[in-house]
C-alpha cells in the first residue's frame, strides 16, 4: 500500500513503489526462485525440457557439436571461432525462445484455432529459420576454405 501522509518522505514513497511494483509483477508467480542454485536449476529445466520435446533443439544441437569440432580441427583463429559459438548459441536461444513462445499460445487458448495464436508461432518459427540460415551462411564462409584447402592438399 502506498502511503500519501505527511510523515512519509519523498524517498520513501519510491521504495514503496518500487517494492509494490516488484511484488505486483511477480503476484502471478506459482514460484519465485529463491536463490541463485534454484535460478540456474530452473534454467537446466528448461533446456531439458526443450531438449527431451524438440527434435529442432536437438538437430541444431547436433549441428553445433560437428560445426564447433570442424572448427577446431581446422584450427580457425579465436576470433572466427568465436563467431561461430556466437551464431550457434543464437539458434539454441532462439528454439528456447520458440519453444517458450509456443508454450504460452497453447497456454492462452488451448487447442483451438485461432489466427493470432498462428502468427504469434508462424512468426516465432521463423526468427529460428533466419537465425538458422545465417549460422550455415557464417559457418560456410569461415569453414570452407580452410576445409577445402586442407582436403586437397
Ligand atoms: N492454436 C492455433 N491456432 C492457429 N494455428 C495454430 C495453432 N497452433 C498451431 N498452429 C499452427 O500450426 C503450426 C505448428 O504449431 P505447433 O504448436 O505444432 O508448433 P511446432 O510444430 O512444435 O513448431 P516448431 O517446429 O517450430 O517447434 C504453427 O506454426 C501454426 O501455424
Amino acid at each position: 500500500m502506498i502511503n500519501t501522509d505527511n510523515t512519509h518522505s519523498e524517498a520513501d514513497n519510491i521504495a514503496d513503489l518500487a517494492t509494490h511494483a516488484q511484488w505486483s509483477s511477480k503476484r502471478g508467480s506459482w514460484q519465485i526462485a529463491k536463490d541463485l542454485p534454484s535460478s540456474f536449476k530452473y534454467a537446466a529445466q528448461g533446456i531439458a525440457y526443450s531438449f527431451v520435446s524438440q527434435r529442432n533443439f536437438r538437430i541444431h544441437l547436433v549441428i553445433g557439436s560437428l560445426v564447433s569440432a570442424l572448427s577446431i580441427w581446422l584450427k580457425l583463429p579465436f576470433s572466427e571461432l568465436a563467431i561461430l559459438v556466437l551464431t550457434i548459441m543464437a539458434v539454441l536461444v532462439l528454439e528456447l525462445i520458440n519453444t517458450s513462445i509456443e508454450a504460452v499460445v497453447d497456454l492462452a487458448i488451448g487447442r483451438r484455432f485461432h489466427p493470432l495464436a498462428r502468427i504469434a508461432k508462424d512468426c516465432s518459427a521463423a526468427a529460428v529459420l533466419v537465425a538458422s540460415l545465417s549460422s550455415l551462411v557464417i559457418a560456410l564462409l569461415l569453414i570452407a576454405p580452410p576445409l577445402l584447402m586442407r582436403l586437397t592438399r
